[in-house]
């Protein structure tokens, strides 16, 4: 996609195929249930001053129904823009092509009328900062039943109930005076509850949650990850989990992604991936995650040099920069993503061979 493209799109919502002749990063599903969402050679572009931002560039994937997904890399790789671009709510000056095929409906070609029509009631989302998504000036119960009456039909009383019924599940005490309070009435923690009510308001096939703990304290930030999954099992909803955080992804997802620079490095069973993960650059993750990897007297270790240029990013593997592993073979265009396992893919040409080398193994244990 070039930056003409990107200059006329005033939305995200150039569907145009690519057809691409570039490496294609893919994920088969795992579950019986088939998939909800199938996205294919995604492809999220942001024109700025200084260039086309590659944010999202040929990301593939599928996720099945009821099943958890974790999006984990560093901050700056893309993941908020892969879950935008999935909603359609990518900012001006933008562009995606691919296809986003949500029960087999490609979102990206939608009418924006019939996406709106899926936002909030089949799809949702559970943002970073309940503070700004929620509204306000608007009474919590007005924030929670206005889904449900537009979407559902239901009417005022239905709404109140299932509202209370909504806050006792995500654990907000006295419902009923909550329902009554503004946004900036309630702390933290319950603002991302009441923010988790509204998503399941009308019962959503997915749900995107994108850091939805950061702005949390740490006790906070476990409760709402453990509601989170548990909701999502309950309700037998498929999520999406993004976090630059590995601890918040294990134990509390089916399968990961792991993107760096707008791609996917490696991707399959959460156990596999970061039981025995094959990218160096998933490696390098863990490795800066010490309570994963049970090393918690160690430093923690960083890793070395940053994300390449997003206007600008290298043809071949866009980790080699940075890899202690890669030589000439890396610098050529790919790699591709390609199967290591049964539910295990990884985008390398040099894999690591056991997955184990320089971890210490055990048992994964998310925070
Ligand atoms: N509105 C925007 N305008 C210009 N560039 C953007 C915009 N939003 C994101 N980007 C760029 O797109 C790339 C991917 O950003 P994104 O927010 O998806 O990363 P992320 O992995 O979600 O990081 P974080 O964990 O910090 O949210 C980055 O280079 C970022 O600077």
């Amino acid at each position: 996609m070039s930056i003409e493209s990107v200059k006329s799109a005033p939305q995200a919502t150039s569907a145009e195929p690519t057809g691409s002749a570039e490496p294609t990063n893919s994920t088969e599903p795992t579950g019986s249930a088939g998939p909800v969402l199938q996205v294919r050679n995604l492809r999220a572009y942001i024109g700025t001053p200084r260039g086309v931002v590659r944010a999202v560039d040929d990301v593939s994937l599928d996720l099945d129904h009821g099943q958890a997904l974790g999006v984990v890399g560093e901050s700056g790789s893309g993941k908020s823009v892969m879950a935008r671009a999935i909603m359609g709510l990518m900012p001006g000056r933008s562009a995606c092509s691919g296809e986003v095929l949500f029960q087999g409906r490609d979102l990206l070609s939608l009418p924006r009328r019939q996406r709106a029509e899926i936002w909030g009631k089949q799809i949702a989302m559970v943002f970073q900062d309940p503070g700004r998504s929620l509204n306000p000036v608007v009474r919590v119960e007005r924030q929670l039943t206005e889904g449900m009456r537009r979407h559902l039909g239901v009417s005022r009383t239905e709404a109140h109930t299932r509202a209370l019924d909504l806050l006792r599940e995500v654990g907000v005490p006295d419902p009923e005076r909550r329902l009554r309070n503004y946004p900036h009435e309630l702390s933290g923690g319950m603002r991302q509850r009441v923010m988790i009510a509204t998503a399941l308001a009308c019962e959503p096939t997915l749900l995107i949650a994108d850091e939805p703990t950061t702005a949390l304290d740490v006790t906070v930030q476990r409760q709402i990850l453990d509601l989170l999954r548990r909701v999502q099992r309950s309700h037998g909803m498929s999520m999406i989990l993004i976090s630059h955080d590995l601890a918040i992804v294990a134990g509390r997802t089916d399968r990961t992604a792991v993107m760096y620079a707008g791609r996917l490095a490696e991707a399959g069973s959460t156990g596999e991936v970061f039981g025995a993960p094959r990218h160096r650059y998933t490696h390098a993750l863990l490795e800066a995650t010490p309570t994963l990897t049970h090393e918690r007297h160690s430093p923690m270790r960083l890793i070395t040099g940053s994300l390449p240029d997003p206007t600008d990013p290298p043809a071949g593997c866009r980790f080699a920069p940075r890899c202690a592993h890669a030589d000439a073979a890396c610098s050529e265009p790919g790699p591709t993503m390609a199967s290591v396992g049964a539910d295990h893919q990884v985008a390398c040409l040099r894999p690591a061979q056991t997955g184990t080398e320089n971890l210490t193994g055990g048992e994964l244990v998310g925070r």
